[in-house]
């Protein structure tokens, strides 16, 4: 089997700032792009957050919920509005999704996550099925959770063996706080850390730092990780051929 890459998108690619309801825009453009991909062959896992984000709207709220029976409440009206707008995306290049959800505790002993191995690896055989997984949110506690869905992705990749991470977000890449460029490679990732600003999406959870603790894990298990403008997903191709526009974290085994 070819290699594997797993597609993490974050709640502000997937929904519009100013009420957190979806953006079909984004939306139709991610999935085209996603699509290519895996008519191309390249077996590809999609991480898609915006369940709690695409379920707010629902129950009028202006912000993210801070409690976490709200929050279980939204994401469970907003997986549902999430799934059927991709399943109807997909279906458009004949791609059919497969939905899995997961809390940190399904991965807690060898025994959990070898159910987790089999099934993905069974859905990844077939060649126009399209693995979509969320956090189970509607029934993780605090104590139960991956913390958001970068930290799912990484831990996922290291499970089932993926090559490469690419974790889609709203800005290009990591950018130095202070000259605003994009760093393309980060090679210590230790070091990255201080280039975190306190900013982060409106509806989203993680945030800069989280994301690099995720990507700590992942280059440390020998992932190689991206960070990448989901708006422009037209990107995931190039970078999936080395040469996109992204933050590339090397994974530890390339540098030693
Ligand atoms: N050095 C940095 N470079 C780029 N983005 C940064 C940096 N520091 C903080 N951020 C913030 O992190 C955000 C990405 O994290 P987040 O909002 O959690 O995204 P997502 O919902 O895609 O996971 C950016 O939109 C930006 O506001
Ligand atoms: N599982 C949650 C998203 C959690 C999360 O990590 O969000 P984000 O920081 O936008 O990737 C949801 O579907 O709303």
């Amino acid at each position: 089997m070819s290699e594997l890459t797993i597609i993490k998108v974050g709640t502000g690619v997937l929904t519009n700032s100013n009420d957190g309801t979806l953006d079909l825009a984004s939306l139709v453009h991610l999935v085209s792009a996603i699509a290519g991909q895996v008519t191309t062959g390249h077996r590809c896992i999609f991480v898609s957050s915006g369940a709690v984000g695409a379920g707010v709207s629902s129950l009028g709220f202006t912000e993210y919920p801070q409690d976490m029976v709200t929050r279980q409440a939204c994401a469970a009206i907003g997986q549902a509005k999430l799934m059927q707008t991709y399943s109807s995306l997909f279906a458009n290049f004949d791609i059919t999704i497969a939905q899995v959800l997961l809390i940190a505790a399904d991965m807690a002993t060898q025994k959990r996550a070898g159910y987790i191995y089999n099934t993905l690896h069974r859905l990844l055989e077939e060649p126009r099925i399209l693995p979509i997984i969320n956090e189970n949110d509607s029934v993780a506690i605090k104590e139960l959770r991956f913390g958001d869905n970068d930290m799912l992705a990484v831990r996922l990749a290291k499970l089932i063996g993926a090559k490469r991470v690419i974790l889609l977000t709203s800005v290009d890449g990591l950018l130095h706080p202070e000259t605003k460029e994009l760093i393309p490679e980060v090679s210590d990732i230790d070091r990255a850390f201080a280039h975190v600003r306190g900013d982060k999406g409106r509806f989203s959870m993680g945030g800069m730092a989280s994301k690099l603790k995720a990507i700590k894990f992942a280059v440390e298990s020998g992932i190689e990780t991206h960070i990448a403008h989901g708006r422009y997903p037209e990107r995931i191709a190039d970078i999936m051929a080395g040469k996109g526009i992204s933050t590339r974290f090397a994974p530890a085994s390339e540098l030693h």
